[in-house]
């Protein structure tokens, strides 16, 4: 049976040198693990305007959208997930979790402490190799 593809964006977030995490909530799937928020992009959508729309949605805020980090897809049991991670700056507001049970500025060095989501992990190694 071929898995169900879900072309997911999210932000990698950076202010003063530190990284947004958000940590999944008790209502959502993969509960408990770290992320950068994002979500589904929609059909029709472009990644920049899904990603937007997505912050705004989660975190009340506005992102500039920037370069692409790196696309990795990871095979859930729900489904075969495209994550596409781009850097993100804030324009507007400050991050506050609607959805999350958190979000955290983490030092890039300590990211690799937390439990990610699997598809993560290899975005979350880009951006510890490629910030200070
Ligand atoms: N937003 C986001 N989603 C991620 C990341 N890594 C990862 O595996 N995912 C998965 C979780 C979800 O299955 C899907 C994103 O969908 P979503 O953010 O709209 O998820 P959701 O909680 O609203 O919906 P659901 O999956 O609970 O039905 O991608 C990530 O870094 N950011």
């Amino acid at each position: 049976m071929t898995l169900r593809q879900i072309e997911v964006v999210a932000a990698v977030i950076v202010r003063d040198g530190l990284v947004l995490g958000a940590r999944r909530s008790a209502r959502q799937s993969l509960s408990g693990l770290w992320e950068f928020p994002g979500g589904k992009v929609e059909p029709d959508e472009v990644h920049s305007n899904a990603l937007a729309r997505e912050i705004r949605e989660e975190l009340a805020c506005e992102v500039k959208v920037g370069e692409l980090v790196l696309t990795d897809a990871h095979e859930y049991e729900f489904g075969e997930v495209q994550l596409s991670t781009y850097w993100c700056t804030l324009k507007h507001g400050e991050p506050y979790a609607l959805e999350h049970a958190e979000v955290r500025w983490l030092h890039p060095r300590r990211l690799q402490q937390l439990e990610w989501a699997p598809a993560d992990l290899s975005a979350v190694e880009a951006i510890v190799n490629k910030m200070p």
